[in-house]
């Protein structure tokens, strides 16, 4: 029974007897009663744990959303500033072109700010950018191409109104293959253009004078070429050196010489067709392109202008400069087809201008080819000699042509190449000094003379004077003279003497210097000589203030002296003359008896030729004295 109902049986227990249907009902819903109490509270308790629950998770979700939002939102600020940050002016449009983003240069770009642009419609976003672009039309039609593609990327340049150049970048805005809109990106390449402008200007024309440089004269002329091929006309390229231009460098200054070669291209480009192109090489090599060339003449003619134009001094600053030029001009097609095959035609035709006699022009030869190929094997050929020993000294005895004795030597190079050959200075000295390797091989003469007089000094050789050959290159590099003396003093000479031989160019191309390192020459014990005489310029004048101590006459007037009246007038007045300047007269190649016993009656000191010794090696020379003393 139910507790509630036996309490309340217990205290009226006569009411109801204990056992009744309706009290056993009554404790039945009275239990049930409870039970349903029971599991109300229960299910009370678990729904309010259950929302408990769920509000602690909410909490953390609205947390967590709260969290995202700021994150979103300093995503976004950080998006913002990245954009403003960007001096590229940014552009985000919807499918129907309404603005919905744009960055600090992008309003500066259009001139408009964000709430001015925030309504607008497509049609007035477009013409906003139209108003400041110069080139609409091309625009425009980047427009068309994206309305009919939209995802396609878009990547064009334009002018804009105020002068300035743009590229721009356009994407699609995509979701999968859901079209969002255009991210659009202006970039001001003002700049860049007018740096580009001028690295161009710097890679394609020459800083100085402002023409086409070697690498733009190059194109223009395979241009001309492939045009001129179509009209079957010639190209004439004109390789144009200025001659001795060195010497305003030297005496005047860079500065003077720069100046000079700018007057010089403006006088050149003055005397010009409008089709012929002038650009400068570098230094002061000019190339001229003359297209359409249907006959030599007009080229004979242009180069005849040219050469005039050197006529004219040039005045600079108030000092005038007279400076000739050397041409050389190669055609196509019949020198060549390829640009840089002409230009080198050309200047060896100019090289063979100069070596001519400059102040002229040459056109190209197949012929200088070959020469030209020949210098440079031998050049090559000629490096290895000296790295490999190959050069050896002979020598030729100088007689006193009254006694007879011998009293000097003249020390001559020859090249003894690996097959045993024999190959004579004329063959390679003047590849040598034109590429200057005659520096190396000179110094190599001068040490192996040195050497010899020292191991001569027991031997029949003791006392001779020896003489080497000194180039004019040689004598005019400022390191030459250093190095001798240098030499000189770690190494000081024996009593035998050594002379230089130098021709009289070389000694009148620069006479002050030249007397100067002379005396100092003199100071070591090394006299100097003049060789060849009477092939130059044969001036007693220049003799009277150098202290030069003999003078070398030519061979060609000691040929057949005996049967040439004129000849011995000549040798006469050389031999009287350097006598009254005390200097040893020498006969140079004396061949016969009759030359000899003429040049004794014309009272010449000594004599040097095959009549009494051709140049011979040492050892030859050794048995050659030894013979003539016993
Ligand atoms: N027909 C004929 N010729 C005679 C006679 N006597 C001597 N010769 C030649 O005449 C040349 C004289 O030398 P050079 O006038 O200094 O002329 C020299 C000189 O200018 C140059 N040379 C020679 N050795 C050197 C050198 O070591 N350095 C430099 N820079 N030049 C050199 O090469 C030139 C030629 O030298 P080589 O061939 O040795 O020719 C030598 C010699 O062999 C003769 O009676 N008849």
């Amino acid at each position: 029974m139910h507790k509630l109902l036996r309490r309340l049986l217990r205290k009226h227990p006569q009411d109801l007897p204990e056992d009744t249907p309706l009290l056993a009902a009554l404790s039945e819903v009275l239990a049930q009663q409870d039970s349903d109490r029971v599991m109300l509270e229960r299910s009370l308790m678990l729904t309010s744990e259950e929302l408990n629950e769920q509000n602690k998770k909410l909490r953390a979700q609205l947390e967590e959303n709260d969290q995202v939002l700021r994150q979103h939102r300093e995503s976004l600020s950080q998006q913002r500033a990245l954009l403003d940050a960007s001096p590229e002016a940014i552009f985000s449009f919807s499918p129907g072109g309404r603005l919905t983003q744009i960055n600090r240069a992008g309003c500066q770009f259009i001139n408009k700010e964000w709430d001015e642009l925030k309504n607008n419609s497509g049609e007035d976003n477009l013409n906003a950018i139209l108003n400041i672009i110069r080139n609409t039309e091309a625009f425009l039609g980047d427009i068309e191409r994206i309305r009919a593609n939209p995802s396609q990327v878009l990547h064009n340049a334009m002018d804009t109104n105020d002068g300035r150049h743009y590229e721009y970048h356009s994407v699609a805005i995509l979701n999968g293959s859901e079209y969002l809109g255009r991210v659009w990106c202006f970039r001001d390449i003002t700049e860049i253009q007018k740096q580009q402008a001028q690295l161009e200007r710097h890679a394609f024309y020459d800083t100085l004078t402002g023409l086409p440089n070697r690498l733009l004269l190059l194109e223009k002329l395979q241009h001309a070429l492939y045009k001129n091929e179509r009209q079957q006309c010639k190209t004439a390229v004109i390789f144009i050196d200025l001659d001795d231009f060195k010497k305003i460098n030297d005496t005047a200054g860079h500065g003077q010489g720069d100046n000079f070669l700018v007057s010089t291209s403006a006088r050149l480009a003055g005397c010009l067709r409008s089709c012929d192109t002038l650009g400068r090489l570098g230094g002061d090599e000019f190339i001229l392109i003359m297209e359409n060339v249907q006959h030599q003449q007009e080229i004979i003619a242009l180069l005849d202008r040219i050469l005039h134009l050197f006529t004219t001094p040039f005045n600079i600053h108030e000092t005038s400069y007279v400076v000739t030029a050397s041409i050389g001009i190669s055609l196509a097609p019949q020198d060549g087809q390829r640009p840089e095959e002409l230009i080198r035609k050309a200047d060896l035709a100019m090289y063979q201008a100069k070596q001519s006699g400059k102040n002229k022009f040459h056109f190209f030869d197949p012929h200088l080819e070959r020469i030209a190929l020949h210098r440079v094997a031998t050049e090559q050929k000629l490096r290895n000699a000296i790295e490999n020993n190959e050069l050896v000294l002979h020598y030729q005895p100088k007689v006193n042509l009254a006694t007879g004795e011998i009293v000097g030597l003249e020390a001559l190079l020859r090249w003894q190449a690996a097959d045993g050959k024999l190959i004579y200075p004329d063959q390679f000295i003047p590849v040598a000094e034109s590429t200057g390797l005659i520096h190396a091989i000179t110094r190599w003469v001068f040490n192996a003379a040195l050497q010899k007089l020292h191991s001569w000094a027991d031997t029949p050789m003791a006392n001779l004077h020896l003489s080497i050959n000194v180039s004019a290159q040689d004598f005019a590099d400022p390191v030459f003279l250093p190095t001798v003396i240098s030499a000189l003093r770690a190494t000081p000479l024996p009593h035998g003497k050594l002379e230089f031989e130098l021709t009289e160019s070389t000694l009148l191309d620069n006479h002050e210097q030249a007397n100067k390192a002379i005396s100092q020459l003199l100071l070591y014990g090394v006299e100097v000589a003049i060789d060849d005489f009477g092939t130059g310029y044969s001036s007693f004048n220049y003799l009277q203030e150098m202290r030069i101590h003999s003078l070398k006459i030519d061979r060609s007037f000691i040929t057949e002296l005996h049967n040439n009246p004129r000849k011995q007038a000549i040798v006469k007045s050389i031999i009287s003359v350097g006598k009254n300047l005390g200097l040893q007269i020498v006969a140079e190649g004396v061949e016969t008896k009759d030359e000899h016993q003429c040049l004794k009656q014309l009272d010449c000191h000594l004599g040097q030729g095959y009549l009494f010794s051709r140049p011979v090696d040492e050892a030859s020379l050794l048995a050659f004295l030894k013979q003539r003393q016993g």
